[in-house]
């Protein structure tokens, strides 16, 4: 049995991951700046913005329940992508990555009153190519809008997956293997 948690996420993707692993949990929202810093390594940038989103939804909450961040980004060429601000933005994403291997780094924080515990997991995503007419229908779905990368993987963008090394659910936005261990760790 895990503790009780609170998840500070607007994800719908975390909700029923967190419910897939059988947590009981309280939903808060936490919003925080997404600007990434100068010079901000795309495993750090992920990182730091789980535990800001972790250490917001604790600031919120009056009780002691230990909170949950998470973040999600693609990461191809050293670029870090976020969610495609509009069509061009999204067709710039899908042009890098298309016929190619691309990375998305999924980091987990959980702070409560007396414990930080931090996680990361990383997964090589391999596409396989997309044409641009292929690209302009899978906008159309609505499915890219909200998510890094402008993709789904639990979605129509499955299709364009040729392989993936490490995790799936990391990739849908919370590793479950690497949650459970940090719940695990968390003294009751
Ligand atoms: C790559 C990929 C991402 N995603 C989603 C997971 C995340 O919800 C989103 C990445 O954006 P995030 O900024 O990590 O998360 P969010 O804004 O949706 O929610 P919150 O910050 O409140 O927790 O992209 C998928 O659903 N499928 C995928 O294949």
């Amino acid at each position: 049995m895990y503790p009780k948690i609170a998840l500070a996420s607007a994800s719908p993707r975390r909700r029923e991951l967190l419910q897939q692993l059988g947590v009981e949990f309280d939903l808060i929202s936490a919003s925080i700046d997404e600007s990434v810093l100068p010079n901000e390594t795309a495993a750090a940038y992920v990182s730091r913005l789980a535990l800001q989103k972790a250490q917001a939804g604790a600031a919120k909450i009056a009780n002691a329940l230990p909170v949950l961040g998470s973040d999600t980004s693609v990461v191809v060429d050293n670029k870090i992508l976020g969610k495609p601000t509009d069509y061009a933005d999204f067709l710039a994403m899908m042009q890098l990555l298309s016929g190619r291997q691309h990375q998305v780094m999924t980091a987990v924080a959980i702070v409560s009153p007396s414990q930080t515990l931090q996680a990361l997991a990383i997964t090589d995503v391999f596409f396989r190519e997309i044409s641009e007419a292929e690209m302009a229908d899978y906008w159309l779905t609505k499915e890219p809008c909200d998510k890094a990368g402008g993709y789904g993987i639990q979605g129509l963008a499955g299709k364009f997956v040729e392989k993936i090394h490490g995790s799936y659910s990391a990739v849908v936005g919370l590793p479950l293997c690497e949650t459970d261990r940090l719940l695990q760790q968390l003294s009751r």
